[in-house]
């Protein structure tokens, strides 16, 4: 009886209730959707835009120093390892997005804004936190969100009174994201503090170190 005992609890990664609780968490994630569940007018998700390559490309040239530096920001011209990227992303964009939404995200006279944020540099779920929002006015209307390294589910929710809708999207590694129209303006995006997904058709997903880069234009 005495061995069963010793053998059990020195085996054991959770002791019962623990392990109860992951459970019910696990069974209490949100459903990750892997493309929009709704059209929401501006919402345009190119899941394969970015190549292995180019992400490592990119994420080479980058550094972080966090929890104090989580984020970079750039005013103006973009450096080239990032101009040529989003110069094939305006190539590339022309054949499925139409030409009045590719003029807002790909061709304003304003100056570029970006913005490059660290996401999952620790355990935490903080780690991962967006809190739910539209960006400012002052980035006019064309906002272009690319991820690398990591999947994670970016949420969306209506501000329509009473609507109560709301959804969230997987953002592969390599994906590209863009917001014009509703979903600019009318949807607020974020991301919840998990680390862990629960993907539609997929499973469960651990979230990895995920860069996100915004490109935005900025009007003074
Ligand atoms: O980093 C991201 O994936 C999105 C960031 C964002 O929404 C913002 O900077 O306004
Ligand atoms: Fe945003």
């Amino acid at each position: 009886m005495a061995d069963v005992e010793s053998d059990h609890s020195e085996d054991s990664l959770f002791d019962g209730s623990e392990l109860l609780d992951t459970c019910t968490h696990l069974q209490n994630l949100p459903i990750v959707h892997q493309f929009p569940p709704i059209n929401i007018p501006g919402l345009h998700l190119d899941q394969e835009a970015i190549s292995p390559e180019t992400q490592s490309q990119i994420l080479s040239q980058l550094s972080f120093d966090p929890p104090s530096v989580t984020q970079h920001v750039i005013f103006g011209t973009l450096p080239p390892f990032l101009g040529c990227l989003v110069e094939q992303l305006r190539v590339r964009a022309q054949s499925y997005i139409c030409l009045n939404t590719h003029t807002k995200l790909f061709n304003q006279v304003d100056n570029r804004q970006c913005i490059i944020n660290v996401y999952g540099y620790n355990e935490s779920p903080s780690a991962y936190y967006l809190p739910q929002h539209t960006d400012l006015e002052c980035f006019g209307e064309g906002v272009i969100i690319l991820s690398l390294g990591s999947s994670i589910a970016m949420k969306f929710e209506s501000l329509a009174d009473g609507a109560n809708d709301s959804f969230e999207l997987l953002l592969r590694p390599g994906s590209v994201l863009y917001l014009t129209d509703d979903a600019r303006y009318r949807w607020t995006h974020g991301i919840a503090p998990r680390t862990v997904d629960n993907v539609h058709n997929v499973g469960l997903l651990q979230r990895g170190v995920r860069v996100g880069v915004t490109l935005r234009y900025y009007n003074e």
